[in-house]
């Protein structure tokens, strides 16, 4: 995780430089160690991260500079920022799951008495899988990749790889109005969901 989350940042940051712009705050939910929110403090050293995971993910973490780390539960509570960052973690859950996250992480980006219009977001690092009638010979072992992961979410998690269609309905479920599909790096989207 923290070796496809240090490929994830140099790409996210050099090809989605702009959807961190007028960010004043970011919490990266289920964000391990730090590897990704650490690139981002480094790279936009205006904005303050935190890096949310379990408690015992995150004790003896030391905060630094823009960075710092909170322990506690995405199912309960998650911290209030600007844009909430999710990398690999909704294909992780079922949609009754992903439902309960992505409503407490619409508390978090809501829950800020701000004047300045900003874009306030919820930017999620997932997969999003191919349409079967799209699929071409070239992009066939792409398409299989995808749904090797998908057993492999069903098997090791309760998760699973989701289509478009299956991903706006989760979003609208839970009270977003709208979303942004841009493809990072082979099988890796970025998801900007809005408010
Ligand atoms: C698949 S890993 C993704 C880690 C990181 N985002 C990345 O892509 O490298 C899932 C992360 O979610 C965290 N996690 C699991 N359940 C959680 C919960 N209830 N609240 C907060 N974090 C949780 C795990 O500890 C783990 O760090």
């Amino acid at each position: 995780m923290a070796s496809d989350a240090r490929l994830v940042s140099s790409v996210l940051i050099d090809k989605c430089k702009g959807s961190f712009e007028g960010l004043d705050s970011l919490v990266d939910v289920g964000g391990g160690t730090g590897t990704l929110a650490k690139a981002i403090a480094d790279a936009f050293p205006h904005l303050d991260c935190t890096i949310f995971d379990l408690p015992h993910v995150v004790a003896g973490q030391q905060d630094s500079g823009n960075l710092k780390y909170v322990g506690g539960d995405m199912f309960k509570d998650v911290p209030v920022a600007d844009a909430v960052l999710l990398k690999w973690i909704l294909h992780d859950w079922n949609d009754d799951e992903c439902l309960k996250i992505l409503k407490r992480c619409k508390e978090a980006i809501s829950n800020q008495e701000k004047v300045v219009m900003i874009k306030k977001k919820v930017m999620t690092v997932d997969m999003v899988v191919m349409d079967k009638e799209k699929v071409n010979d070239e992009t066939m072992k792409l398409m299989e990749t995808q749904m090797f992961f998908d057993m492999l979410m069903m098997v090791l998690q309760t998760g699973r790889e989701r289509r478009e269609e299956e991903w706006a309905k989760l979003f609208f479920a839970a009270g977003f109005s709208n979303y942004k599909i841009t493809t990072i790096l082979g099988l890796r989207s970025l998801i900007e969901v809005y408010p």
